[in-house]
């Protein structure tokens, strides 16, 4: 077969029978060119020989190698090539859509998923790269990661183009951003959430964090519809000093786009959008301070995209609930059980606040914190859940290669700091932890169960569990309320 891949002064010259581009040997088919990527805990270079078994016609990787049996291309930076590669084997799909990037510590989800319905409600298709799914306006498939490595981003976005959409709307995570996944993605827009303790495992210190999202928003082009940024956010000046774009802001206290508090109550909050060409009167049908910053920043972005009044209007009381975000299960005299997806200091504290708020019992909390992770954040997330729950049952998360005990006692520890009371049991089995608060929660009480969301597995080293927190709730609800059907019928 003809040579398929070769550098020139100009870039990449990718031959006609090349099929995709891949970054793992393992989903190397016939035609597809292997990028070798040295890891945190692999070196993608020991895989080429089984890429090239595999069917792999042109090789490249960073290390200088001589006994590569098809062309082997040195190049500096692996991750870099292949998001060049990908960016050109599937045609800049960005350029021929209005793509959107959304960053932050938290709500990323959250403000894709709106995004993405308030731009389909105004008639512009919109397919969705989160988290949770990845959705290419005709079909849709579960997410492994939250933004996709570059070679599956970029097929994600030219299915996108194929299937007639109009926009595509990212979850953009510092990872991904350091990792090169997002390189020769044009972005209209970048939106900011916040910035808050997360992922020091990784960046080693929050200046660095915080530069890697800036990055996001040095890439925007001068031209491009610009960053939307919190400007209640304490890291907004810093961010909004790095876009060489337009800065459109949005926030409660401040900002170009402003909700007016009308009426707060519990479950919905009635606000007054203000700024921006638009003001109008409308409520948001989800819990939480927090969540007014997520549709003011999915807001913010919408009208940017031409998104008129009326359709916001009309949509924002029917936003969408985001799977495994605020999820309730609720059943006459048992326990509300909530199922959230808080697993970063902030959120649980959001999360905490907003749920002390849905009762007059008492707030239940079963959480843990994920292995290989973090751990600075863990004694802190310990002292937040004995702040302000008022029983604490600690669990597992997914403690991948840690011990998950050890996880725990690192929990354990920041609640003991603030109120050794409010510790009502360590259970590392997470079903029986579910089942143990909605065991003992009194009907007026809430069990918030946080850190997994929708989630459907937990690791532990080499050993997948299949566990999903909201079915164990369902489980727990219906053995509590046979239980009192026995214990009835037994008084009788
Ligand atoms: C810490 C981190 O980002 N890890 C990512 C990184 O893994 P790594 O560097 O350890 O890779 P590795 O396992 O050492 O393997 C090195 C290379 O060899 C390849 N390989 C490996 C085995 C094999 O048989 N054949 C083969 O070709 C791998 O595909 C990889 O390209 O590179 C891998 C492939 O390039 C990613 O899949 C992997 O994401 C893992 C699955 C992961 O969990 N990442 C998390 C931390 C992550 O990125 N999360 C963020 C969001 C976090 C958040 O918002 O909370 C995300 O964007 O999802
Ligand atoms: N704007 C916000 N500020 C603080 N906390 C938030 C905000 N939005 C959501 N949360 C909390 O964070 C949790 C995760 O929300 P969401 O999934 O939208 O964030 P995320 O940034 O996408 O997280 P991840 O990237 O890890 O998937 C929610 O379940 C909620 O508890």
């Amino acid at each position: 077969m003809d040579q398929q891949l070769r550098i020139t002064e100009s870039g990449w010259v990718i031959g006609p029978a090349v099929r995709g581009i891949r970054m793992d040997s393992r989903m190397v088919e016939p035609g597809d060119i292997f990028v070798a990527v040295p890891g945190a805990s692999q070196d993608g270079h020991q895989f080429i020989a089984q890429a090239v078994a595999r069917g792999a016609v042109a090789v490249v990787g960073e290390k200088h190698l001589v006994d590569v049996t098809v062309p082997y291309i040195q190049v500096k930076s692996s991750r870099q090539a292949a998001a060049d590669l990908a960016t050109q084997f599937y045609g800049h799909p960005s350029q021929h859509l209005k793509a959107v990037a959304v960053t932050g510590t938290n709500g990323k989800t959250s403000v894709v998923y709106w995004l993405s319905a308030l731009l389909n409600a105004a008639g512009i298709r919109t397919g969705l790269i989160s988290s949770v799914i990845n959705d290419v306006v005709c079909s849709q498939e579960p997410a492994a990661l939250t933004t996709p490595e570059s070679p599956d981003l970029q097929a994600y976005l030219a299915k996108i183009v194929e299937c007639g959409g109009d926009a595509a709307v990212v979850e953009v995570s510092s990872h991904g951003i350091v990792q090169q996944r997002v390189r020769g993605t044009q972005f209209q827009i970048a939106i900011l959430t916040n910035i808050t303790r997360e992922h020091l495992d990784f960046h080693g210190t929050m200046e660095r964090y915080v530069d890697a999202k800036a990055t996001l928003f040095r890439m925007l082009p001068e031209d491009s519809l610009g960053a939307v940024l919190n400007a209640d956010d304490e890291h907004f000046s810093t961010i909004a000093a790095q876009s060489k774009a337009a800065v459109t802001s949005y926030g409660i206290a401040r900002g170009a786009l402003r909700a007016r508090i009308v009426e707060e109550s519990p479950w919905y909050t009635e606000i007054e959008l203000q700024g921006l060409g638009v003001a109008f009167q409308t409520r948001l049908n989800h819990p939480g301070r927090y969540n007014i910053y997520n549709v003011l920043a999915a807001s913010a972005a919408a009208i940017k995209l031409g998104v008129s009044q009326d359709i916001l209007a009309q949509e924002i009381p029917r936003l969408p609930q985001v799977p495994g975000r605020m999820q309730v299960t609720s059943r006459a005299g048992a326990p509300m059980a909530i199922v959230d997806y808080a697993h970063t200091p902030d959120g649980l504290y959001q999360s905490l606040v907003t749920v002390k708020k849905l009762t007059t019992g008492a707030v239940w909390l079963v959480f843990g914190a994920r292995g290989g992770r973090d751990r600075g954040k863990r004694p802190e997330m310990g002292r937040i859940a004995a702040t302000y729950a008022d029983h604490v049952v600690v669990t597992a998360d997914s403690p991948n290669y840690e011990n998950a005990q050890n996880i725990a006692n690192a929990l354990v520890e920041g609640i003991r700091a603030i109120d050794p009371d409010k510790l009502a049991i360590v259970e590392l089995d997470r079903s029986e932890a579910i089942r143990y608060a909605i065991g003992h929660a009194s009907p007026a009480d809430v069990v918030l169960i946080t850190g997994r969301g929708p989630e459907t597995t937990q690791h532990f080293g080499d050993r997948d569990i299949r566990l999903v927190d909201a079915e164990v709730v369902e489980a727990a609800l219906q053995e509590r309320q046979q239980q009192e059907g026995n214990d009835v019928s037994g008084v009788s």
